[in-house]
C-alpha cells in the first residue's frame, strides 16, 4: 500500500502544528515502526490510539494489522484520517472528542492494547487514570506512551534515585514498565525542548489485600514530604505508623528508600481484614 508522504498531507490539509493542543508531529516512518512494533504482535489486535493528530503512527499500527479506534480532538486532522480508513478498509475507527472525557473500557468493549504520543500533561492524567483503578487485571494489555524524558524516567525509577515517587509506585506495584525507547527532540516537527522516550507498561499480578486507594493515600502522604522522615511524612495516615512498627520499617526512613513492596505492605497494614 503506498500512501503519500506524512508532510504532503499536512501541507495539503492545511495542518499547522497547534501549540494549544500540544502538537508535536512524527514523520519518520521508519521509526514510526518501530514504536508501533513495541506492544508486540499486533495482528487482528484492538488498538485504542489517542491523539492520531494527522496519523503517522496510526498508519504504522495499520500497517502492523492493528485494528485501531483513533481518538483525536483537533476536528482539522479528520480528512486525513478519513483517508488513511480508506487505504485501510475496517481497520480504522476514528472517534472525534477529548479522550480525558471518555470511558475507554466502554468504548472498546474488548481487551485492547493503548499506544499514544500525547501532550505532556494529557499523557500524564491518562496514565495515572489507567493505572489506579481497583480492578484488576485493567481490560487495557499494554499501555505504550511518549513521554518527556524526564518524566518517563520517574515511571521506570527504582528505589533509592531521586526519581522515585509517587508515578513509580503506581507504575510498579501490580505492572512491569520499562523504559522502551528513547526519541530526540529532532524526531518531531516542531521539535519540542525537552528529549522524549517511550514507556511501556504491562499489567502484573496484584498483591493481595491491597487497596489501590490507600496505597496512593500513603504515597501521596510519604512523597509529599520526601525530605522528611516517615515518622513526620505519615503522621497524618490513620494507623501508618502502627503499621511501620508492625512491619519492623524504620520511621526514621526516608519515603525514597522504601521498596514497592515496602508500600504495598503499609498500604496492606492499613486496611481492615
Ligand atoms: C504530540 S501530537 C502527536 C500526533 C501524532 N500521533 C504523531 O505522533 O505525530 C498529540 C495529538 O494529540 C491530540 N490531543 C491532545 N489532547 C487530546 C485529548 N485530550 N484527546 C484527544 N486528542 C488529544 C492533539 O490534537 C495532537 O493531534
Amino acid at each position: 500500500m503506498s500512501l503519500p508522504p506524512l508532510r504532503e498531507v499536512i501541507a495539503r490539509h492545511g495542518l499547522s502544528a497547534s501549540k494549544a493542543l500540544g502538537q508535536n508531529f512524527l514523520f519518520d516512518e521508519q521509526l514510526l515502526d518501530r514504536i508501533a512494533a513495541i506492544p508486540g504482535d499486533l495482528q487482528g489486535k484492538a488498538v485504542l490510539e489517542i491523539g492520531p493528530g494527522p496519523g503517522g503512527l496510526t498508519r504504522a499500527l495499520l500497517r502492523a494489522g492493528a485494528r485501531v479506534t483513533a481518538i483525536e480532538m483537533d476536528r482539522r486532522c479528520l480528512p486525513a484520517l478519513a483517508e488513511l480508513s480508506e487505504a485501510f478498509p475496517g481497520q480504522l475507527r476514528v472517534i472525534e472528542g477529548d479522550a480525558l472525557a471518555m470511558d475507554h473500557g466502554e468504548l472498546m468493549g474488548e481487551p485492547f492494547a493503548v499506544v499514544a504520543n500525547l501532550p505532556y500533561n494529557v499523557g500524564t492524567a491518562l496514565f495515572t487514570r489507567w493505572l489506579d483503578g481497583e480492578d484488576w487485571p485493567p481490560q487495557w494489555t499494554s499501555l505504550t506512551l511518549m513521554f518527556q524524558l524526564e518524566v518517563a524516567q520517574r515511571i521506570v525509577a527504582k528505589p533509592g534515585t531521586s526519581a522515585f515517587g509517587r508515578l513509580a509506585v503506581l507504575a510498579q506495584w501490580r505492572s512491569k514498565a520499562k523504559l522502551a525507547m528513547k526519541v530526540h527532540r529532532s524526531a518531531f516537527t516542531p521539535p519540542p525542548k525537552v528529549m522524549s522516550a517511550i514507556v511501556h507498561v504491562t499489567p502484573a499480578e496484584a498483591p493481595e489485600s491491597v487497596s489501590a486507594r490507600r496505597l496512593a493515600k500513603v504515597t501521596e502522604a510519604a512523597f509529599g514530604q520526601r525530605r522528611k522522615m516517615l515518622r513526620q511524612s505519615l503522621k497524618g495516615v490513620p494507623g501508618a505508623l502502627s503499621a511501620l512498627e508492625q512491619l519492623g520499617i524504620d520511621r526514621t526512613r526516608r519515603a525514597e528508600t522504601l521498596s514497592v513492596d515496602e508500600f504495598t505492605a503499609i498500604a496492606r497494614a492499613l486496611d481492615p481484614a
